[in-house]
């Protein structure tokens, strides 16, 4: 059975939490850890074990609390939140005035995940490095699949100028190799989650770290070998050391904020594209050996999709530049248009294809 040290209690929140929750003669209360939160009922980290208890719905993943010591006589309830180190939260991009979404708390280190087959645009890198920031975590990339680079040293390279100054760790689960390393610098009792899109390997990285089969693969996928799977495991996965994985749905998803996740999705095909330019810089425009004009010109690439591709990166960049929310509105409605209209288009070639 993990005890809570197992699940990152340090000297650290053992202070705050006797700090903040002192006992007295009448009542006591325990720390635990949130492991996973859902309406009203949380599953907590305790050191008796996993226990079930009542909250107000204000804790997310990762969550320090107080919780009620009554020896069975009550249901336990949550009582008090310890202060979040850091919190990794979201505000929906295509969506200006919804609510922020805290996602997890208390993270140490966010591990933005790329897979080296497949390296993130430089804007999307960017853009995921400067949210790990703000949560008030450490980011670190991680570049997954080592073993399957044959431009290895080009990509590390490429990696590092990109991720400005942000330490990069390259790993293979195939092969195990960088994983002591990655371990070693996620060190004693500390936080770790990984953020990046879907395949980028992620589970695999976690089944290698923690040694077991927790998580499933993108390799059980179910039978037509569409069907996506779920992830069923625990939220918060201990993993030697008082390390801690975190893995929500809602983390995992992070990188990709709605938005992006739907420019991913319609337009991932161009992307692939811009690697394969001649200049790193390529503009996609008048550049001798652009691979986005080549298969404009060849047919591959229909110019409207093209067209629309470059619109909803404008959209998108002005979009965070709006003030007012009366623009917020106007330019959110007019960039769903553009997401639904390029969605069709993408449809339409698609079935005409496979006739
Ligand atoms: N060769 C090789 N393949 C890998 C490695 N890591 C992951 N893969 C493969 O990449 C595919 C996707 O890996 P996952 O771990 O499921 O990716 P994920 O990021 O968890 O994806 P989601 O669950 O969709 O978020 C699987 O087929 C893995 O077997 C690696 O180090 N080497
Ligand atoms: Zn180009």
């Amino acid at each position: 059975m993990h005890t809570l040290t197992d699940y990152g209690f340090t000297d650290r929140i053992r202070g705050l939490f006797s700090f903040r929750f002192p006992a007295t003669g009448t009542s006591a209360s325990v720390p635990a850890r949130v492991i996973r939160s859902d309406r009203g009922r949380v599953l907590l980290a305790t050191d008796s074990g996993p226990v079930h208890a009542l909250s107000d719905g204000a804790e997310v993943t990762g969550d320090w609390v107080a919780l009620t010591n009554d020896d069975g006589a009550a249901p336990p309830a949550v009582v008090g939140l310890l202060p979040r180190s850091s919190t990794l939260q979201r505000k929906k991009a295509h969506d200006p005035l919804a609510d922020v979404q805290v996602l997890g708390a208390n993270i140490d280190l966010v591990g933005v995940v790329v897979p080296i087959d497949r390296p993130l645009s430089t804007n999307r890198l960017e853009r995921t490095l400067v949210a790990a920031w703000d949560s008030g975590a450490v980011p670190i990339v991680i570049l997954t699949k080592a073993d399957l680079s044959n431009r290895f040293d080009e990509v590390v390279a490429q990696t590092v100028e990109r991720a400005r100054g942000v330490e990069v760790f390259t790993t293979s689960a195939e092969s195990g190799d960088g994983l002591d390393a990655l371990q070693a610098r996620v060190g004693t009792g500390n936080t770790l989650a990984l953020l990046g899109p879907s395949g980028a390997g992620k589970s695999t990285l976690i089944n290698a770290l923690v040694g077991s089969e927790v998580q499933d693969t993108g390799d059980v996928r179910s039978g037509d070998g569409k069907g996506r799977h779920t992830t069923t495991s625990r939220e918060l996965i201990p993993f030697g050391n008082g390390s801690v994985l975190m893995d929500t749905p809602g983390v995992r998803g992070f990188a990709l904020w709605d938005a992006e996740a739907g420019l991913e999705a319609v337009f991932g095909d161009i992307e692939e594209l811009f690697p394969l330019c001649r200049f790193r810089d390529c503009a996609h425009d008048r550049e001798p050996g652009c691979a986005v004009q080549e298969a404009i010109v060849s047919g591959n690439l229909e110019e409207r999709r093209w067209l629309s591709y470059r619109k909803m990166e404008r959209e998108l960049a002005s979009l965070h530049r709006r003030q007012s929310v009366a623009e917020q509105r106007r330019h959110a409605r007019s960039f769903h248009k553009v997401v639904k209209e390029a969605a069709m288009a993408k449809d339409y070639r698609n079935r005409f294809r496979e006739d």
